[in-house]
């Protein structure tokens, strides 16, 4: 009889080091024997894909099971090439005949999601830089290397794709020993792709990042560096422990709102989750405590336990804040509950997203939706859409504005149609600092659109010889609106940008309303600087006298501070009689002719006594006119 033995399989052409040792036990580690690190890298520079082939090497996955970006879950990113939310993979290597548990906490790339990285950060004591050896520094780079150095990481500096026929690793080599002290020689240069360095990237982790310290009899402190909503298990909270232990089934408490829950599985991913029996100083790995809401479970927060409280929670938790609002409308105007219940679901594992109802003259009911950025919008976007098969149309991204009026009061405004009418003392708008890197030859280009959008320049340096750092301040409300698309335009697609938030400033905003026949259209109100105000208005008149049909009267499309015109356009009267062609006496023909007119008006709205297509509100706000122009 033929007997199966379930043997670990070890083809020839696995890729897996002899190094990669048994795994040490969670728990049972002695802190000197855990590296806990991340890696920092701009959008694109092979992050994920090197960090596959680590799991590849150190043996935690086969080749078998390896598919591409392995830590990158959701679908959307894998098929963006996005990082969204980060994960936490413990790896096994040993080094002189030491075995060490090495963390790699994988964290997002972006902007949007600046504050996830910060997070990340905190919870490793070393970063290696990744910088594409065809392309160097980009200004994520910059942005994620300041970061790292704010939470005193040990750098690593790596250029990866040595393979690429393009790359220069000499030049960039330079580059990056100028950008963060120390010689070229010491940058090293690996392949993500065909895994040539990783392996002396794994010593150089262990040799060069410092082992977590903490008080192991100290009350339990953990701090919580993601928190991912998992359909079948609930959340899922990534925690490292900075002080402490946690073992299973005892109760913990959230530090930020007191609240406790039971810890029904403590363990650590490899990279599938494995139950352990705890979790020791320096440690990182996920905890599940049965809660549906990653709001209960926040980024930041302070882990601890119910039985003997720690005191004082970790530094560094803030609240998510939504810098970018905007009203999300169903185009069909029965999927308003489905909407909902969309919203609702991506609530539940997406702690930064804020939606309220809303109604719109223009655009029937929907949802006033705040967002940590442009991306996230996107993503959100995409998602119900993607997810739930809605169609969907958004309104111009706005930010948040305050406002204080002439009778004392103060308003925050994250919607144009908010803006108080009465006079108004001051409004102040965010600020954020913006970081460009370009190819020197087109640092007219990028100054003068810079300069067009109120920035003001704080500071330029060259990066090596042919690329130039631009430091901006500028309105957070000019980059939302396509800042990013003219730059890559400008550029044809070599300049980056990063930003992050610097406060706020006073200046001379108005509200722009666009009336068709006296009537106020919310949808396209806007707050705008007040030399912008005419254009705004111009661009807008025009495009909706081009999108909605003649009636049979004449229309006046005008825009208005106040009650002051700035711009007018008119649609000319015509009768529309659809029977017009239709003489002699079939009289079947003129009903269908009637009865399809009656279908067109269904999907009109009314703004007044103006009869618009909704399309025509859809193509204006998403600029269709001059799209097709400009094809
Ligand atoms: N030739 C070559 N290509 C690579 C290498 N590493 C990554 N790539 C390619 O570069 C592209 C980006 O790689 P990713 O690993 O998705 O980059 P990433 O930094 O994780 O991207 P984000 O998750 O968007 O931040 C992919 O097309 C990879 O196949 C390498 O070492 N050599």
């Amino acid at each position: 009889m033929d007997c199966i033995i379930d043997r670990p399989s070890r083809r020839p052409e696995d890729r897996v080091s002899p190094r990669a040792t048994q795994a040490l036990q969670p728990a049972a580690t002695d802190p000197a024997q855990i590296r806990n690190f991340c890696i920092i890298a701009h959008i694109d520079h092979g992050k994920s894909t090197l960090a596959d082939r680590m799991l590849q090497i150190t043996g935690v996955v086969s080749d078998r099971d390896m598919r591409a970006q392995y830590l990158d879950r959701m679908d959307i990113e894998r098929e963006r090439g996005i990082t969204i939310k980060s994960q936490a993979v413990r790896m096994p290597w040993e080094v002189d005949g030491t075995g060490y548990a090495l963390n790699m906490i994988d964290t997002p790339g972006h902007v949007d999601f600046s504050y996830e990285v910060s997070r990340s950060l905190a919870a490793c004591e070393g970063a290696i830089l990744l910088v594409d050896a065809a392309q160097g520094i980009e200004a994520q780079t910059l942005a994620n290397l300041y970061l790292a150095m704010e939470n005193d990481l040990e750098i690593i500096p790596v250029l990866n794709k040595i393979d690429l026929p393009a790359a220069d690793p000499d030049k960039y080599a330079r580059e990056l020993a100028d950008l963060i002290g120390g010689s070229p020689d010491d940058v090293l240069k690996v392949s993500g792709k065909t895994g040539v360095g990783v392996e002396e990237l794994l010593d150089r982790v262990v040799g060069r990042v410092p082992a977590p310290v903490g008080r192991a009899d100290a009350p339990a402190r953990a701090m919580i560096f993601d928190s991912v909503y998992d359909s079948y298990r609930g959340v899922v909270t990534y925690v490292r422990m900075v002080d402490g232990k946690l073992n299973p089934r005892e109760r913990i408490q959230m530090m930020s709102t007191g609240s406790t829950h039971e810890l029904l599985e403590i363990g650590v991913s490899s990279p599938e989750p494995k139950p352990s029996k705890g979790l020791a100083v320096g440690e990182v790995g996920y905890l599940i405590t049965g809660v549906k809401d990653v709001r209960l479970s926040k980024v930041g927060d302070t882990v601890t336990t119910h039985r003997q409280a720690a005191t004082e929670p970790l530094p560094g938790y803030t609240d998510p804040k939504p810098m970018v609002f905007s009203g999300l409308y169903p185009i069909d105007g029965s999927d308003y509950p489905i909407l909902r219940e969309a919203l609702d679901k991506l609530k539940l594992s997406d702690a930064a997203l804020n939606y309220e109802p809303e109604t719109s003259v223009a655009l029937g009911f929907g949802f006033r939706c705040g967002f940590l950025g442009l991306l996230h919008l996107e993503i959100i976007t995409e998602r119900l859409s993607r997810e739930f098969g809605l169609d969907l149309i958004a309104t111009a991204p706005s930010v948040t504005y305050e406002v204080a009026t002439d009778d004392g009061r103060s308003v925050t405004v994250t919607n144009p149609s908010e803006f108080p009418s009465g006079k108004i003392r001051a409004v102040s708008e965010p600020v954020v600092r913006v970081g460009i890197l370009t190819p020197k030859d087109y640092v007219g280009t990028v100054m003068e659109l810079c300069q067009s959008r109120r920035g003001n320049l704080m500071g330029m340096e060259y990066l090596g010889e042919d690329r130039v750092e631009l430091r901006y301040s500028m309105p957070l409300g000019e980059i939302v609106f396509d800042f990013f698309d003219h730059l890559k335009s400008r550029t044809q697609g070599y300049a980056s940008l990063d930003y992050e938030p610097m406060g706020e400033q006073e200046a001379d905003l108005v509200k722009v309303d666009i009336l068709l026949q006296g009537e106020q259209v919310d949808a396209f109100s806007a707050i705008v600087h007040r030399d912008k105000a005419y254009s705004y208005g111009v661009l807008m008149t025009e495009r909706l006298k081009n999108l909605i049909p003649r009636q049979q009267f004449e229309v006046p499309i005008q825009a208005a501070i106040g009650s002051r015109i700035i711009a007018r356009e008119s649609i000319r009267a015509i009768r529309k009689d659809v029977l017009a062609k239709c003489y002699g006496g079939d009289i079947s023909r003129k009903r269908k002719l009637l009865e399809k007119q009656k279908e067109g008006k269904k999907r009109m709205k009314m703004v007044g006594r103006v009869e618009v297509p909704q399309e025509a509100f859809i193509a204006a706000l998403s600029g269709e006119t001059e799209k097709k122009e400009k094809k």
